[in-house]
């Protein structure tokens, strides 16, 4: 983890500032974001919802660090990551960032403990180090007795939720999840962003998700609708009933 966030109430930790965008397809330049201005709170589930094509990923990604902004300025911890130069960048994406993806993108031959410890290698952790850490994140998820299982015998929700804990291992202040429930049936789509929420609120971390299931609506603390690059409204969900991911609270 990196150095403490201030202690105020609820900190920014994740901010756009007039950032866009625009891809060119042949001779068409196309406008994905359009001078989009947010801020994002530490210790809460930010959801960005909106249509298939409106710019979700692609925002999560500026905000990422992933991809460069056309204009605009992201101000992630306190950094303009516009002034990190490539290699600084990297260093800031490896210290404090954590992703989920669709996809879960896990080693066929690795088990569940060997896909959280690999990562934390490049942390330079010592091994020992890596396996308590890899080994508590996998009880997190509520992995604890599967960890020993490669990825062909898990469940869709189970290699996700290996994936979250690989993500979670590096204590990252900044977590990006792009459509984490997708590829995931009701059930277990409400187990992963019971579980991302719960990440965000015992461990203080910025939790942002993008996806176009209404479902996980609910779920978030906050809910930012896109629609054609521009945010056109920010709430706050009206509170779902108890979280029914069969998964006991850790404690904090
Ligand atoms: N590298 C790229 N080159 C050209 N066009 C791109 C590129 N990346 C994204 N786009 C275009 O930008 C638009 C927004 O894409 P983006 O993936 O951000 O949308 P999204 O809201 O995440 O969609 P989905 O929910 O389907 O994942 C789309 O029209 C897409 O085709």
């Amino acid at each position: 983890m990196s150095e403490p966030m201030p202690q105020i109430a609820t900190p920014i930790s994740l901010q756009a500032r007039g950032v866009s965008k625009s891809f060119a397809s042949g001779k068409v330049q196309s406008t994905v974001l359009h001078d989009l201005t947010l801020d994002i709170r530490a210790g809460e589930l930010t959801l960005i919802s909106g249509p298939s094509g409106c710019g979700k990923s692609t925002l999560l990604a500026i905000l990422s660090g992933l991809q460069r902004p056309d204009g605009g300025q992201v101000i992630a911890l306190g950094e303009d990551l516009g002034e990190l130069d490539l290699r600084a960048l990297e260093r800031f994406r490896l210290l404090h960032t954590g992703f989920v993806f669709q996809g879960f993108n896990l080693f066929p031959a690795l088990n569940a403990r060997e896909q959280v410890e690999l990562p934390l290698s490049y942390l330079g952790l010592a091994p020992a180090e890596a396996r308590r850490r890899a080994m508590a994140s996998l009880e997190e998820v509520g992995l604890g007795p599967r960890m020993t299982l490669r990825p062909s015998e898990l469940s869709g929700g189970e290699k996700q939720r290996v994936a979250i804990a690989r993500a979670l291992a590096k204590r990252p202040d900044l977590l990006f999840a792009d459509e984490p429930t997708s590829a995931l049936d009701a059930a277990n789509g409400q187990i992963v962003i019971d579980i991302l929420h719960r990440i965000a609120r015992n461990h203080g971390t910025t939790v942002l998700c993008v996806s176009h299931d209404p479902r996980l609506v609910g779920h978030a603390d906050r809910v930012l609708a896109m629609e054609d690059g521009r945010i056109l409204s920010d709430r706050v969900p009206s509170p779902t009933s108890t979280p029914a991911s069969g998964i006991e609270e850790p404690q904090a």
